[in-house]
């Protein structure tokens, strides 16, 4: 048998984001359930058609299609469907039957990702159904985030649907033999979270047992309908894991490997799928004793395993490797020599017959394909790879496995040409930049005073009350920002004419803040569209594409801003509005700088990030100090993904821990003792990490903490030596806060923090609110720190 060539997820979208449209469609009501299976079908007919017939790949996957995401979908699946949900929309609960998912199954399924509101029709104010979404989280260290499945003590578990038979069905009806996907049991379990009402102690892997004997069905169905292999995810194990778990992965694929054996004549084999990491410190809990037919490891993210894996695979002889050797979450044109050592490293130890060649993980984290990247700079295009490219370069590295290198010669010589291109390309690579990188010191990395001293001086600058009051930066962006923006980037309106819009907006939002009172403004981020795509326009380094779209969440998806080479400041990017906004208030008014550029971006693959991140912090050193000789007192300096960036294996957080706040030091460290350094942090729990975030010794961090009702401030021993600002308020609900929560929250938090450090302010950016919901919203919050200030003199 030949070295096959595999993929373990194709990205769901559509090369145009039909999905998105249409299940978009279909929830506002525009569109039928009908016509969203249809495009489901289409889609799904597509993305087969394309990687086996047009680019010739030997296994592809099925089952990687989700309406909104693969792990609800599991959950679906196993029937993992909490009580509250089931009770609005499932009523004869055994007379279930497994089906695919359509009709009232895509109800549950929605308003578990969505959550689910039924007004009365009566008029009366309160929703007569009102079911919350499930929780969402992010999926590993990356950007995709999925639904956590819930279980309690008493969960039974049944076959729901049968969208994993529907879905290989479909593919073979076209005459395309597919490899299912699902997540293993193991790490389906790991991955979900107790039930708020579960026994105390109670952890879902207690369940295994209850559980395997659907997955079993599953193979059962797979097996008689003719599919030769499974796929199972267990991106857990390269995750810390407790030893305990060996015993978990064991039973749980001892039984397995049982029913694929028992399941048909030519027994259906099971390819246990790794991701993200290093597997050998649990390869005990693999090999030698789970019963699995190959296994596929990460060899982008940690080469370092090869060696151990292979020789371990060597002494196996019914093992098959599949070797994940083309990055699934960058960008890049991969090195094809540097990959074919691998693979042929690979057939020498094991044999053709035993080696997969795949991508690194599933494709879900690339774009589709570079064919509609037509703005792109040719030259950087050229070094470049989507989920397309990259199944290309799968099924070139086999064939060049199975023929001999030869056969592939043009196109390894074009990618070999565009490899060296890059590497020496005055694009990537400037001399000014590394320069400054090597006259970094320790001494630019710290304030020219502690904390107290500063303190100090600033009260005599600033003034302020106690419980100042504050915003995290963004005001409304309504329509008429967007549609003003949009017309200035076609060019339909001048330089000029969109300034005077966008100083309009500006001066509306400082006379709301005036008007309620607040002590610290803002100029409401107008100018910028995203963030950290705002930023990057302004930076030399960074590109962007025109459809180079991945899944965030659900129908959410994102569009990566690129960064190519050394990234610096060609000249300063906020000051003119910083100066501008100042001039029209005698309160201070924040500079506003948001740097969490490297989390949100594709990065480069030929330095560390350590030293992208360096070049970043330097740039934003440049216009921090360019802030403050225009006059500017605070800025902020926005940190919202610090955490995003955290290591799998918590042994190797502190080394991240430790260049990333270095990096915000360097950034952060050049002004006067009498200027306020603001940072701001939401999105995340960060009471583990709280010593990186002392150490950061920003004046003032403001913290997401309403929404995640005081998680922050949970933590036992909490301590914030500096001043601090949690929120009291959840921006992302078009409800007024009222007095009452939000003067609840604030002494529910001086419980912790002492007095006179505390500031008040909403949790994140306004930008996804009305004006009307803002004006009432600060209005209150402003009434809230009065009300505190009288009452602790
Ligand atoms: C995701 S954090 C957002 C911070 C930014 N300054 C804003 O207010 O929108
Ligand atoms: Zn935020």
């Amino acid at each position: 048998m030949p070295v096959l060539s595999a993929n373990l997820g194709f990205p769901r979208m559509g090369a145009n984001r039909e999905l998105k449209r249409q299940v978009e469609a279909y929830w506002s009501g525009k569109v039928d359930v009908s016509a969203l299976l249809k495009t489901a079908h289409e889609l799904r007919k597509n993305h087969w058609i394309l990687q086996k017939n047009v680019l010739g790949l030997d296994i592809v996957p099925s089952n990687d299609f989700s309406f909104y995401d693969h792990v609800l979908d599991n959950a679906f699946t196993v029937g993992a469907i909490p009580k509250r949900y089931r009770d609005v929309f499932i009523k004869a609960n055994d007379d279930l039957l497994p089906s695919a998912l359509e009709g009232d199954l895509l109800s549950t399924y929605f308003a578990m990702a969505r959550g689910f509101q039924q007004l009365s029709s009566e008029g009366s104010e309160l929703p007569v159904i009102d079911l919350e979404a499930m929780e969402m989280k992010k999926w590993f260290d990356t950007n995709y985030h999925y639904i956590v499945p819930e279980f309690d003590s008493t969960q039974q578990f049944k076959l729901t649907s049968n969208k994993f038979l529907e879905e290989y069905k479909q593919a073979k009806s076209l005459g395309i033999e597919t490899r299912p996907v699902l997540i293993g049991p193991v790490s389906f379990l790991l991955l979900g979270k107790a039930s708020p009402n579960s026994p105390a102690g109670f952890e879902p892997i207690q369940l295994l047992d209850r559980l395997l004997p659907v997955y079993e069905e599953i193979i059962k169905h797979l097996a008689e309908a003719g599919a030769c292999s499974i796929q199972l995810d267990e991106p857990c194990l390269v995750l810390d894991l407790d030893p305990k778990m060996a015993q978990s992965y064991n039973v749980a694929y001892s039984c397995l490997s049982v029913a694929a054996k028992k399941s048909s004549a030519e027994p259906i084999k099971i390819h246990l799928t790794t991701y993200f990491g290093d597997i050998t410190p649990n390869l005990s809990f693999v090999l030698p004793h789970l019963p699995i037919d190959s296994l596929h490891i990460d060899l982008v993210r940690e080469p370092q395993q090869f060696e151990t894996i292979l020789s371990a695979a060597a002494k196996h002889p019914t093992i098959q490797l599949s070797i994940g050797i083309i990055n699934g979450r960058n960008i890049w044109k991969s090195d094809l020599c540097a990959a074919f050592d691998k693979v042929k490293k690979a057939v020498e130890v094991l044999g053709a017959d035993r080696v997969i060649i795949a991508p690194s993980c599933s494709l879900l984290h690339t774009p589709h394909s570079l064919d509609a990247e037509t703005e792109l700079n040719p030259e950087i295009k050229d070094w470049l790879s989507f989920s397309v490219e990259k199944i290309k370069e799968i099924v070139l590295l086999t064939k060049a496995a199975n023929n001999g290198i030869d056969c592939i010669k043009d196109e390894l010589e074009a990618n070999q040409r565009s490899i060296q291109a890059r590497r020496t390309s005055p694009k990537t690579h400037n001399p000014a930049v590394q320069e400054r990188l090597g006259s970094i010191t320790h001494d630019m990395m710290h304030r020219r005073s502690t904390f107290d001293k500063r303190w100090e001086k600033q009260q005599e600058v600033f003034k302020l009350p106690r419980f100042p009051t504050t915003t995290i930066g963004s005001f409304p962006q309504t329509s008429e920002v967007r549609k003003a923006r949009a017309a200035f980037k076609r060019g339909d309106i001048s330089q000029e004419k969109y300034n005077e819009f966008i100083n309009e907006e500006i001066k509306k939002c400082i006379q709301l803040q005036e008007k309620n009172d607040l002590d610290v403004l803002v100029h409401g981020e107008f100018e910028r569209t995203d963030m950290v795509e705002f930023f990057g326009e302004h930076l030399e380094g960074y590109t962007f594409t025109k459809n180079g779209w991945v899944q965030s969440y659900g129908s959410r998806c994102v569009k990566p801003p690129i960064i190519f080479g050394d990234v610096y400041r060609p000249k300063p990017i906020t000051v003119e509005v910083a100066k501008y906004t100042q001039s029209l208030t005698k309160k201070p008014v924040k500079g506003m700088l948001t740097v969490t550029m490297l989390q949100w971006s594709f990065v480069r693959d030929d330095q560390h990030n350590k030293l992208t991140t360096q070049q970043l912090a330097l740039a934003i050193r440049d216009e921090v100090s360019d802030l403050e000789a225009a006059g500017i007192n605070v800025i902020q300096i926005d940190e919202p993904a610090l955490r995003e960036g955290l290591p799998l294996r918590h042994s190797k957080w502190q080394e991240y821990l430790n260049w990333a706040v270095d990096c915000f030091l360097l950034a952060s460290c050049s002004v006067a003792d009498t200027k306020q350094i603001h940072t701001h942090m939401c999105y995340s729990d960060f009471y583990d990490i709280i010593d990186a975030i002392i150490r950061m010794d920003a004046d003032v961090i403001t913290i997401e903490n309403s929404r995640s009702n005081l998680k922050f401030l949970r933590g036992d021993s909490f301590t914030y030596p500096n001043e601090i600002g949690p929120g009291i308020y959840d921006i992302h609900s078009p409800r007024i806060p009222l007095h009452e929560e939000m003067e609840h929250r604030l002494e529910e938090m001086l419980k912790r923090l002492k007095r006179n450090s505390v500031w008040v302010n909403p949790d994140c950016g306004l930008k996804t609110r009305k004006w009307n919901e803002v004006d009432l919203a600060l209005k209150n919050m402003t009434d809230v720190a009065k009300k505190f200030r009288s009452k602790s003199c």
